[in-house]
């Protein structure tokens, strides 16, 4: 397998210090550099905490497309710069891998507008555990015989991003294939504002923030007499790494923009 040139946007990060080892670890992948806050000119080695790879550090984007030469740049990073990073890559010709979520549809337009200009690949994954995918494609299977669904997705306190983009994700699925619906009792009034959650067509999402959790989803169906329940945990990070892998191997073969890996994975 040839050797895929890898930018990482987020070292320092929680997903960001996973991906690092991932990289280590995998033989035809090589770091050749990382776009971070701080540590501009400084390489990964020498950051505490960070695996010893000899990759360099930039904070300005463009600066690092211009001087590095690269295949793929993975960004995890925050919404904000992270729709930056991405468009940055695909002007310059590398294949952007995109776990950050909080895109909004806008974005997600012109990203792939630009994709298909420029005829260069990126994924852009709400979630790359394989577990989480199958979760959402159950619940889009499910969601044909039920129309009655609540979605609650649970993340630990630091989540920038309410709905999680796999909880959006999920709902989108689900409302490619349901009977629209308007839910619960006609006259239902909430007297706290926000108790009902937030809806996407429809579908109620609820956001549970609290210490101690990673990533965690419960899809929950209600018909006559019976219920059914998806649930999908992330206990640590390693478990969205082979989605990780998957992604970069798969975006040297594409020229599209692919929005989640259950376009990917069949
Ligand atoms: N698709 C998936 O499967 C998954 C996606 N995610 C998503 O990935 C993203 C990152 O998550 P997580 O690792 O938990 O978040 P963290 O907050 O731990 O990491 C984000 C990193 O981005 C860095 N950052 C912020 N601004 C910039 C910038 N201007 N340039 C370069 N780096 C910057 C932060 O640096 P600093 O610390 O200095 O602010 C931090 O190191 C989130 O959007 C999250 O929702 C998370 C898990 C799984
Ligand atoms: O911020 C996180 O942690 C996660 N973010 C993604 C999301 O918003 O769905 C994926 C996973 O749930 C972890």
């Amino acid at each position: 397998m040839n050797t895929i040139r890898v930018i990482l946007a987020g070292p320092r990060g929680r997903m960001g210090i996973e991906a690092l080892r991932l990289i280590a670890d995998t033989e035809h992948f090589e770091l050749v550099a990382a776009v971070d806050r701080i540590h501009e000119g400084k390489y990964i080695s020498e950051i505490e905490g960070l695996p010893k790879l000899q990759a360099p550090i930039y904070t300005d984007i463009e600066k690092c497309l211009k001087e590095v030469k690269a295949d793929v740049l993975v960004d995890l990073t925050t919404p904000e710069i992270g729709r930056v990073h991405t468009k940055k890559a695909l002007e310059y010709g590398v294949r952007p891998v995109v776990g950050t979520t909080g895109f909004s549809e806008e974005d997600l337009q012109e990203l792939k507008q630009l994709s298909s200009e420029k005829g260069i690949g990126c994924i852009i994954a709400p979630n790359f555990a394989i577990g989480a995918i199958l979760m959402m494609k159950f619940s889009q299977m499910a969601a044909k015989y039920f129309s009655d669904v609540e979605i609650i997705e649970l993340h630990h306190d630091n989540k920038l991003d309410a709905p999680s983009g796999t909880g959006l994700k999920t709902a989108e699925l689900i409302s490619e294939v349901r009977e629209t619906k308007k839910q619960g009792h006609p006259e239902e009034k909430e007297i706290l504002i926000g108790a009902r959650g937030a809806t996407y067509d429809g579908i109620h999402l609820h956001s549970v923030r609290l210490p101690g959790l990673i990533a965690h989803q419960e899809v929950l169906f209600g018909g006559f007499g019976e219920s059914l329940k998806i649930r999908h945990d992330s206990y640590n990070r390693a478990s969205f790494m082979s989605g990780v892998k998957l992604s970069v191997e798969t975006v040297m073969k594409i020229d599209v923009l692919v929005y989640g890996l259950e376009n990917i994975i069949e």
